[in-house]
């Protein structure tokens, strides 16, 4: 909340809903919170007919967010942590056990260290990584570092749990394309986090952390080589990085106090990145060529430090561009076929799963699913309890739940149903509406999300949306989106802006739908959150406060008002949560195809016949909840 500020009475929670695959209903409240679904555990997928698309998938989400709130909790100390490895398999050795750090039993001479925001790991980061590998030695150790502080970036919510499990499947990939003929990988790689921005500072972390052993014997330290883009290593030679402190009085001493000891442990193989931002590829040698010549050292630089700096290449000239932003547009539009070649096969099975589908059966089927009326599974329906009561368990914090949306397809209906039971109240009354319905997919509905993209004139990209048997387009879910904020939810926030209490207002609705209402909430209200939500897990949420300016003058009287003139400015929004799942913790699928079958509402669950004190017994102790 900035201080020019006041905070709203009113609190939205987007959620999606539970159950489905392709198309979920979340929730939208006065915090807004987006629901969807947890991923298979390894004895899940046992049981799980789709078990091929499923064996590289994280266990759960719940161990991810539980090490980053280890590590976010340790005390300053700690700068850097594996959360786990997964280690080269032999052809003798293949284990099948839960990731967890492994420290090399002996020293590694050379590390590689991918080092990204993983938002989310693309095929550039891939490719990057293969290459590097190629041109290694064993034995090949590569780090997927996620630095959980950016050296640009404001510190905001941010779904990190969601990152560390797709950097897990990415590891997945990376091993899988080193097996080659040879049908086993030799690569072991480790997933780490840091709370260093700068390279200087990760790299300094790596190195005294104690995990990669020191070799004493010949007093030799492990040499790190970090990969990193053309874009990223003019901003490390940027002085803007490097202020003087106390004890220098010169930006040149700082990046030379920075930099020398980095380059005394590490290099840098930096890939090509030709563009009209970054120069084409002459002049990204002639940079590098510039500092071996000197010419850096008028901003702090070394020419020594060219040496240490290598030049490779990166995609061909005929090759489109990969990045995470264009990875981060085909998820929002439902791009499945762009996903494909921007990610790697699990990212991009994981992302979908993730992110456009909930619990349903359609869900366990990997249909495409919009306006398909999927029913939730029963895990789904188990999930939507866990929602319910955390909501309810959160009231003193957000406010009494006083306005309840849902699309009126049955997978938010029967979630907003159970968000409603939860609560002290049960006469909430919930508003179903069609708009809040997810992407209609149109001729693709029911089409299986699993099968591998093939452009035929029968399956036109996702994207496009030129004749009306073709999935919705953003365009058209957007004039959707509009239309539920003005006739919704304007009134609405402004009826609650003169009660003295909060409350809150739940929306639930489906994961494509709600990144795309959740983009025209943030151009509608003046909002300070830059990040976007990538993967919401079934029933995650996102929490959304809005909050009324001060420097306006008086309320406005009427909605015309607002709409037309001010609201720009009198309405902010502040983005509390990013797909919190806390009340998925623990909570496993029932064995045997149960959990992933059609919820029947007459069979009653274990949980509801033990109560909620044995449901608090089982989340501790990540038991079979039904
Ligand atoms: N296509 C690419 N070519 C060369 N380097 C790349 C490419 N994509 C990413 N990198 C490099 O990988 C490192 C980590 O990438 P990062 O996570 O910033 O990905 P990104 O695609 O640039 O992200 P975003 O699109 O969100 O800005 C950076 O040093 C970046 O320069
Ligand atoms: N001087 C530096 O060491 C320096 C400068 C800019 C970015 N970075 C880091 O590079 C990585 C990639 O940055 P972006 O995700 O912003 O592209 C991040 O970890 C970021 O913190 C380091």
């Amino acid at each position: 909340m900035s201080g020019a500020s006041i905070k709203w009475p009113v609190r939205i929670d987007m959620s999606q809903d539970i159950g489905f695959d392709d198309g979920n209903p979340p929730l939208l409240a006065a915090s807004f919170s987006l629901l969807d679904v947890m991923p298979l555990s390894p004895s899940d997928s046992r049981n799980d007919p789709n078990i091929g698309m499923m064996k590289s998938r994280p266990t759960t989400l719940a161990p991810f967010g539980e090490a980053l709130a280890a590590f976010q909790s340790q005390p300053s100390g700690s700068l850097f942590r594996v959360v786990c490895s997964l280690p080269a398999k032999t052809n003798s050795v293949s284990p099948k056990q839960t990731p967890r750090p492994i420290r090399p039993a002996c020293f590694v001479p050379s590390l590689i260290v991918l080092d990204s925001s993983f938002n989310p790991p693309t095929m550039a980061h891939m490719r990057m990584a293969k290459s590097a590998l190629d041109s290694s030695a064993p034995p090949r150790r590569i780090l997927l570092l996620l630095a959980v502080n950016n050296a640009d970036k404001k510190a905001k919510p941010e779904p990190f749990e969601h990152r560390l499990a797709m950097m897990t499947v990415f590891a997945k990939d990376i091993q899988e394309s080193r097996t080659g003929a040879t049908r086993y990988d030799d690569v072991t790689v480790d997933v780490g986090l840091t709370t260093q921005p700068y390279f200087s500072s990760k790299a300094f972390a790596v190195a005294t952390s104690g995990f990669y052993p020191y070799n004493f014997g010949q007093k030799l330290e492990m040499e790190q080589v970090y990969l990193a883009g053309f874009d990223t290593l003019i901003r490390i030679f940027n002085p803007k990085y490097y202020p003087p402190d106390a004890d220098a009085h010169q930006n040149l001493t700082a990046m030379k106090a920075a930099l020398d000891p980095f380059f005394s442990r590490s290099r840098l193989r930096i890939t090509v990145r030709p563009s009209d931002e970054w120069g084409d590829l002459a002049e990204q040698h002639a940079y590098l060529d510039g500092l071996a010549k000197g010419e850096l050292d008028k901003v702090g630089g070394r020419a020594s430090w060219a040496a240490k700096v290598e030049l490779v290449e990166g995609r061909k000239p005929d090759e489109e561009p990969v990045s995470s932003t264009k990875a981060r547009s085909a998820c929002a539009s439902g791009d499945t076929e762009a996903l494909s070649w921007l990610v790697s096969s699990s990212v991009r099975d994981w992302i979908i799963r993730e992110n456009l589908h909930a619990e349903s059966v359609d869900n366990v089927a990997g249909l495409l699913a919009g306006f398909r009326d999927s029913n939730l599974s029963s895990h789904g329906a188990l999930q939507a309890q866990r929602l319910g009561a955390h909501l309810s368990m959160r009231s003193p914090e957000i406010g009494p739940l006083k306005h309840l949306f849902t699309s009126d397809l049955q997978r938010t209906r029967k979630t907003a149903e159970a968000i409603a039971a939860s609560q002290p109240s049960p006469k909430l009354s919930i508003i179903e509406l069609a708009d809040l319905r997810e992407r209609d997919f149109r001729s693709r509905e029911g089409e299986s999300y699993r099968k591998k993209a093939q452009p035929s004139p029968s399956l036109p990209p996702l994207n496009e949306c030129s004749v009306a048997a073709q999935p919705e387009s953003v365009e058209e879910m957007s004039t959707r989106a509009r239309r539920f904020i003005e006739r919704q939810l304007i009134s609405l926030i402004l009826d609650e802006v003169s009660a003295s209490s909060s409350s809150c207002t739940v929306v639930v609705s489906h994961g494509i739908f709600l990144g795309v209402l959740f983009a025209n909430l943030q151009a509608r209200f003046k909002s300070q959150f830059s990040g976007e939500p990538l993967a919401l897990a079934n029933t995650g949420y996102v929490e959304i406060v809005f909050y009324k300016s001060q420097t306006v003058p008086r309320r406005p009287r009427h909605l015309l008002e607002v709409a037309a003139s001010s609201s720009k400015h009198i309405i902010k929004l502040d983005v509390k949560l990013i797909n919190c799942t806390s009340h998925l913790n623990g909570l496993k699928r029932t064995r045997g195809g149960i959990g992933s079958a059609q919820h029947d509402e007459k069979q009653r669950t274990l949980e509801s016949f033990f109560g909620s004190n044995t449901k608090q017994r089982k989340t501790n102790s990540s038991d079979t909840t039904a």
